[in-house]
């Protein structure tokens, strides 16, 4: 069924949701799903509610036009989305396959509902699993001496393609800051740690030098720092002293799957909304 999302942010106070609802009742917005969530540390109101499409009297666009005197209101960050518009993505892998592979084969299959406009990467290998997809790809070698030129091509293809949506899928380059800014909140990393243990290279390795007995996988907006942008969804896996880096490297692979599929999903979903560095997931 067609829903409108209205996913709203805002300082705290009394009559949020009576007056939000009576907004969209006045107008006989029939509401499939509501969230809300009162965060006493931030003192802000974070709300998520989806309508059927076919029970108001416009479409997103009179939404937006009659929602905008309350959401002034109550000094609202807020937006609108359509279910019925999927979101454009472009996917970004460098030599590691399995998570670009799980995305690839969740997209072919109709789990995951948007379109995958190009894959990028800075390696050739992956050339062949992606076209058989029907996706184009684009080779997008990195000069570790100067970046900026292949960074400037990635930016290009991306805007191109009117991307909604940035995937890294074991991507291994740092973003440069302009991107990063650019698309804020709109960048999706999959980080093969439970952060904010082990940032940076080799995650694995340093789990096996520290002993640990559980590894994860952490999904997180991309930011300027490395590995320290707002956190969309984690997990974990057990571990033993019987393991070494190699067996996380391959226990690890099926958490960070999972871990980047979910925290993609909600994104696809308007789920995620996102406030001093944090995030609050209506999964
Ligand atoms: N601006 C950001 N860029 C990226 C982030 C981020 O959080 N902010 N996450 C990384 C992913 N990542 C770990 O998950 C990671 C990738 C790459 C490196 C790194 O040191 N890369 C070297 C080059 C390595 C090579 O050539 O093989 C580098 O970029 O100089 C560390 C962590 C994705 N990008």
């Amino acid at each position: 069924m067609r829903t409108f999302r209205l996913v709203i942010a805002c300082p705290d106070r009394v009559g949020i949701v009576a007056k939000v609802s009576n907004v969209l009742a006045a107008y006989n917005g029939w509401i499939t799903e509501a969230n809300h969530h009162s965060d006493n540390l931030s003192n802000w109101f974070f709300m998520r509610h989806e309508i059927r499409a076919d029970s108001l009297p416009f479409d997103a666009d009179g939404l937006r036009t009659a929602f905008a005197p309350i959401a002034a209101e109550f000094s609202m960050d807020w937006r609108v989305s359509d279910s019925a518009e999927r979101k454009k993505v472009v996917l970004m892998a460098s030599r590691e396959s399995h998570c670009l592979a799980d995305l690839l084969h969740r997209w072919h299959s109709g789990e995951l509902d948007c379109e995958i406009t190009s894959v990028i990467s800075n390696h050739d290998d992956l050339r062949s699993m992606v076209e058989w997809h029907g996706i184009a790809f684009h080779h997008v070698p990195v000069d570790p001496q100067d970046k900026m030129p292949a960074f400037a091509e990635v930016t290009r293809l991306i805007e191109e393609q009117q991307a909604d949506c940035i995937v890294l899928a074991r991507y291994m380059q740092i973003l440069p800051p302009e991107l990063c800014q650019r698309y804020a909140n709109r960048v999706i990393n999959i980080h093969h740690s439970f952060l904010p243990s082990f940032v940076g290279a080799r995650p694995y390795h340093q789990a096996a030098q520290r002993g640990v007995k559980l590894i994860g996988a952490t999904c997180h907006y991309v930011t300027e720092e490395l590995d320290a942008g707002p956190i969309i969804e984690q997990d974990v896996v057990r571990i033993t002293h019987r393991n070494n880096a190699e067996d996380m490297v391959r226990l690890g692979k099926d958490v960070e799957k999972m871990v980047l599929s979910r925290g993609l999903r909600y994104h696809l979903e308007d789920r995620v909304l996102v406030h001093d560095n944090k995030t609050v997931v209506f999964s």
